[in-house]
C-alpha cells in the first residue's frame, strides 16, 4: 500500500497556502508535517482526508496490487476535534465509531480492549464530557483502534497528552507502522517517533526528503 501525493496546491480564500507539495509514503512509514501558525497543516490533513478539494494536484492511495483505493474507507483522520459526544458515556462513542469505520473484515480492538490500550480502563461507563482534555484526547485515539484503517491522518494528536501519554502515543503508532500501517501527522511538538519523513510548510513550500529523522 502507498499514499502518494502528486502537486498538491492548497488555497484559502485568495492565499495560496502551499503549492507542489508532492510525497509518498509507503507501509511502515510516517510522515510528519511541521511549520508555523497558519502555514496550512490543517488544510493539508484536510485535503488529503477528502473533505477538502485541492486546487490542483492529487492525492491516491493503492493497494499493494497497485490498484486505487478509496481514501474515505481506508484511512482515519483525526482532527482537532475529538469527534465524541460529550453526553454519551466513552463505550457508546467508541461502539458508534466501531460500527460505523469498521472495514468488512472486521479487524480492530474491542472498546474495552481499546480504552485499556490507551490506559484508560475504568472510565468507559463515564459519559465524555466528564473526561479532563487530555483524557479525551486519548479516548480519541482510541477510536483508532477499535477499527482498523491502514492510513492514519493525524491533526495535532497530542495536543493536550501529558509527557506519559505522549509516549504511549509514540507506543501505538509506532505498533501500527509495524503492522504494516501509514501515518501522516501534523504537528507543532516532538511526536517521539522514529525515522520519520519530514514536510515543512512555511508558507513557501520546501519539499520532503528521505526519511531519517526523530520526530
Ligand atoms: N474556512 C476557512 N476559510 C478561509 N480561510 C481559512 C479557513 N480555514 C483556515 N483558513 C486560513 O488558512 C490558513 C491556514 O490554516 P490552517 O488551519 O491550515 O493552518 P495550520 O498550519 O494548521 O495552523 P495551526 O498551526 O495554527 O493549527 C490560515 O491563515 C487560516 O486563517
Amino acid at each position: 500500500m502507498r499514499a502518494t501525493a502528486t502537486k498538491l496546491k492548497g488555497r484559502r480564500g485568495d492565499s495560496v497556502l502551499f503549492d507542489d507539495i508532492s510525497f509518498s509514503v509507503g507501509r511502515g512509514e510516517a510522515l510528519v508535517v511541521t511549520g508555523p501558525n497558519g502555514a496550512g497543516k490543517s488544510t493539508l490533513l484536510r485535503m488529503l482526508a477528502g473533505l477538502l478539494a485541492a486546487d490542483s494536484g492529487s492525492f491516491t492511495l493503492q493497494g499493494d496490487d497497485g490498484a486505487d483505493l478509496p481514501v474515505a474507507e481506508f484511512a482515519h483522520y483525526l482532527g482537532h476535534r475529538n469527534a465524541m459526544k460529550r453526553e454519551l458515556r466513552v463505550s457508546e462513542n467508541l461502539s458508534f465509531w466501531q460500527r460505523f469505520q469498521r472495514p468488512e473484515d472486521g479487524q480492530g480492538l474491542s472498546v474495552d480492549a481499546a480504552i485499556e490500550a490507551v490506559g484508560l480502563s475504568g472510565v468507559a461507563h463515564l459519559p465524555f464530557g466528564y473526561l479532563s482534555a487530555g483524557q479525551q484526547r486519548r479516548i480519541a485515539l482510541a477510536r483508532l483502534l477499535v477499527a482498523r484503517r491502514p492510513l492514519w491522518l493525524l491533526d495535532e494528536p497530542t495536543a493536550a497528552l501529558d509527557s506519559r501519554s505522549d509516549r504511549l502515543f509514540a507506543d501505538l503508532v509506532h505498533a501500527h507502522l509495524a503492522e504494516g500501517g501509514l501515518a501522516i501527522a501534523a504537528t507543532h511538538q516532538p511526536l517521539g517517533l522514529d525515522r520519520v519523513i519530514p514536510l515543512e510548510l512555511t508558507g513557501i513550500h520546501r519539499a520532503a526528503t528521505g526519511a531519517g529523522e526523530v520526530w
